[in-house]
């Protein structure tokens, strides 16, 4: 057998993903040294109760609750805790120890990558996070080394699984919100606090790491656009349906320009319609897809699963040998880049097709009154349905109208639908929603 020298490695964190990593690292240990050319030796793991009963059993004299003193004298540090602090400090401390550091830890990527980052850069260590958006899909690896020859111009994924399962359920089986969240918890697909999840911020987390990293620019999470899933009704996901559309809730990075030509970054999550025949919508229940599209590479997807303790735990894994080849072969790990420092442009400046369902008074005039609203703000409507409303006995007739918008600027659209609102002939604005992916 070859003699390996070994390499210390500190685990932070013994729950659904700690656990799996710890597992695989004991399990797999022969295979990961000569794929490494170093052996990787658990030095221990820092848990809040050491008592706690876990699904894989693990060596007890593994476990710790001082997870300061474990980061000292480690080699590379798996962050697998979660939150903010400790986690953040422990962090720090590893990397300015000269320790590389893997962490799934989406929250704090998003609000402190760039000061742990800086970190790493100042003594050369590697800080790693595949794990963190999309779980066990490779997209920050691809993001930041294969493509990184290329333009990106824009990310589009569906990177939160509980809000894809809703939505698909409600989409295919027609069931109503309520039911289809309440399966998605039993699966253990919601965070500990669902409104994560369902109010889009999980899905911005993720937005603000794709961003940053696909266009050189630090883009804060506060800056990312958000909505979630909790206005989408049944009638928006049928007339979606029926006009050959499904309703996704999207993390979309991309590079667009302003009206007065400011070239930026535009970073926004919220439920929109996209075209059956893209390749997002065919995903479907809790899984995860990220679509890219660069200059050179054209269009790419990237496809599986956005969390399970495994799955996830396989990425972590993935992250922690290429820290390991790196103690192997020496020299610095790969500096963050930042260099292109776009202005982050807001919501109003993106450039999107809308549908837009309202209810209108039947009576002669009012399909021209709503194209002269459109045309007064720079809209132009690509085409106009009308469909039977339901109208009150004694009222005047009703009509309901799905204008599905061109290309128009959010800003331009938003006082579009503001118009509709108070014209007269119009009862009510029932939806909005933007159309995404080109169709
Ligand atoms: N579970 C999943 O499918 C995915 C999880 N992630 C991320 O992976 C990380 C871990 O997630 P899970 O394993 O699901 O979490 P978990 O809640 O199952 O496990 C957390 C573990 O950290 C330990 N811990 C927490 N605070 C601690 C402290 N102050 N000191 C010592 N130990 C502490 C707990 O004792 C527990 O062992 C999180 O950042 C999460 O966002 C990312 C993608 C998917
Ligand atoms: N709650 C998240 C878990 C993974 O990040 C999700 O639903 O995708
Ligand atoms: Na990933």
């Amino acid at each position: 057998m070859n003699e390996y020298r070994d390499l210390r490695v500190a685990l932070l964190g013994c729950g659904s993903v700690g656990a799996q990593v710890a597992r695989l690292i004991l399990e797999h240990a022969d295979e990961l040294a000569a794929r490494i050319g170093a052996r990787l030796t658990l030095a221990g793991i820092a848990v809040r109760n050491i008592d706690s009963k876990r699904d894989v059993e693990l060596p007890a004299e593994l476990f710790t609750t001082d997870a300061e003193r474990l980061v000292q004298g480690a080699d590379i540090v798996v962050e697998l805790m979660g939150g903010i602090e400790p986690a953040r400090t422990l962090i720090l401390q590893a990397l300015q120890g000269g320790a590389d550091v893997v962490t799934a830890n989406k929250a704090l990527i998003a609000a402190h990558g760039p000061e742990l980052s800086d970190a790493a850069d100042q003594v050369g260590a590697q800080l790693s996070y595949e794990a963190a958006v999309a779980g066990a899909i490779p997209i920050i690896r691809p993001l930041r080394w294969s493509l990184a020859g290329d333009h990106v111009t824009r990310v589009m994924g569906i990177v939160n699984g509980s809000t894809n399962y809703i939505l698909d359920r409600m989409d295919r089986f027609g069931d109503s919100a309520e039911d289809a969240m309440r399966v998605a918890s039993e699966l253990g697909f919601l965070e500990a606090d669902p409104t994560l999840d369902v109010e889009g911020y999980d899905a911005a987390q993720k937005a603000t790491i794709l961003a940053s990293i696909a266009f050189h620019t630090d883009v804060p999470v506060d800056a990312v656009y958000r909505e979630g899933i909790t206005s989408v009704t049944a009638e928006q996901i049928e007339a979606a349906k029926h006009a050959g559309y499904v309703i996704k809730l999207l993390a979309i990075a991309e590079r667009i320009t302003a009206a007065d030509g400011t070239d930026g970054v535009s970073a926004r999550v919220y439920p929109a319609l996209i075209s059956r025949e893209h390749p997002l919508a065919a995903v479907h229940e809790g899984k995860n897809a990220v679509f890219v599209e660069a200059e050179a590479a054209g269009e790419l997807m990237f496809y599986g699963a956005g969390a399970g303790g495994v799955e996830t735990a396989s990425a972590v894994l993935g992250d922690l040998v290429s820290a390991a080849r790196r103690h192997v072969a020496g020299g610095p790990g790969i500096p963050g880049t930042q260099h292109a420092d776009l202005p982050i442009l807001p919501v109003g400046e993106v450039n999107t097709a809308y549908q837009v369902m309202l209810e209108v008074r039947d009576q002669p005039g009012v399909l021209a009154a709503i194209a002269g609203i459109l045309a007064q703000h720079g809209v132009s409507a690509a085409s106009v349905e009308q469909t039977a409303a339901q109208s009150t006995a004694g009222e005047p007739p009703r009509a309901a109208l799905v204008i599905g918008t061109h290309t128009a600027r959010e800003a331009d659209l938003a006082a579009t639908v503001e118009a509709l609102r108070s014209a007269d002939m119009v009862i009510e604005v029932t939806s909005v929603l933007r159309l995404e992916g080109n169709a």
